[in-house]
């Protein structure tokens, strides 16, 4: 199991207000190979999540293990395991080519010369970084930065890669890149992805598997097929009457059959002709993100 997560918990201190659950009680498995969304609107408890799969926050209670360690206790042999990734925050040396910042990384990971040569040389054509690598990375354009983040959590072969928004802001040739970059890292070394992101496409074209939390529980855990189901997303039912008018019905259908709608419409009216639309996972993940806390 790359990441085991039993009753995991984490609770804030608030003056002058009840504490805050940011996690609560979270039960996550994830298998080596897996690609994982992990979804939620903002302020659901994503990042506190990551902090505490990487060790960087102490849970309250409960327990966790990444890549089959504590993340407390065992920080440094995790940290040669797993590769992290903040979109909004950079890892790089801002006045040093991304070149230098791959030594550094090299040392920092004690990576042998051949052993960084062959996967910085893999990367750099991977991610086409060629062209910039003596460029200073603060003159880099957000979507060259990116490619060098996402070489430099990568550099040392981790089993595991967290990506928070990797995409974000980046313009579509740039995303869409990057993605491949993804597909191909994981389909070549087995690499476990676990993504937080608001952006749909990366949801479609990298998760076979989407978690969706939500103040800080686990409201969905499955495909992103299954995910609108589970949400509770609305269907309609489309119904073209024999006046030649066409009506949409929207219906609820955890709780009602199209059926149902379609014998309370046809009480109203002569039903000619019917369809029922599908919800659109799109509008699925933006309710998930737009539910504010
Ligand atoms: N260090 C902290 N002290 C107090 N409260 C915190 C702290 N860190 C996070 N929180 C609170 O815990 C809750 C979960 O925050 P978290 O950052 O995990 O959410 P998120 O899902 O990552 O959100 P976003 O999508 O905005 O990044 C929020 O209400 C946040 O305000």
């Amino acid at each position: 199991m790359i990441i085991e997560t039993d009753q995991l918990t984490r609770e804030f201190k608030r003056r002058g207000k009840p504490k805050l659950v940011a996690v609560d009680h979270l039960d996550i498995r994830v298998e080596p190979g897996e690609t994982v969304g992990y979804i939620g609107a903002n302020g659901a408890g994503k990042s506190t999540t990551i902090k505490m799969l990487t060790g960087i926050l102490v849970p309250t209670s409960g327990s966790v293990r990444t890549c089959g360690l504590d993340p407390l206790k065992q920080r440094r042999e995790l940290a040669r395991r797993v590769g992290v990734v903040f979109g909004q925050r950079s890892q790089l040396w801002w006045d040093l080519p991304t070149a230098e910042s791959f030594t550094i990384l090299g040392a920092i990971h004690h990576l042998g010369r051949t052993e960084l040569t062959a996967r910085r040389d893999e990367l750099v054509e991977q991610l086409e970084l060629g062209e910039f690598l003596s460029t200073p990375v603060r003159q880099l354009s957000l979507g060259q930065r990116m490619r060098a983040e996402v070489a430099a959590a990568l550099l040392h072969s981790p089993q595991l890669i967290i990506l928070d928004e990797p995409t974000i802001g980046l313009d579509v040739l740039s995303k869409q890149r990057l993605r491949d970059f993804l597909v191909a890292e994981r389909r070549r070394h087995g690499t476990t992805l676990l993504l937080t992101t608001h952006d749909m496409g990366d949801i479609e074209r990298l998760c076979e598997r989407v978690l969706v939390v939500d103040h800080g529980r686990l409201a969905y855990d499955g495909s992103l097929a299954g995910l609108s189901r589970t949400v509770g997303a609305q269907r309609v039912l489309v119904v073209d009457l024999a006046d030649g008018t066409r009506q949409r019905i929207p219906f609820d259908a955890e709780k009602v059959t199209a059926a149902t709608v379609l014998a309370q419409a046809s009480e109203r009216a002569e039903v000619r002709d019917l369809s029922i639309e599908e919800p659109d996972i799109e509008d699925v993940v933006r309710r998930i993100y737009s539910a504010a806390r």
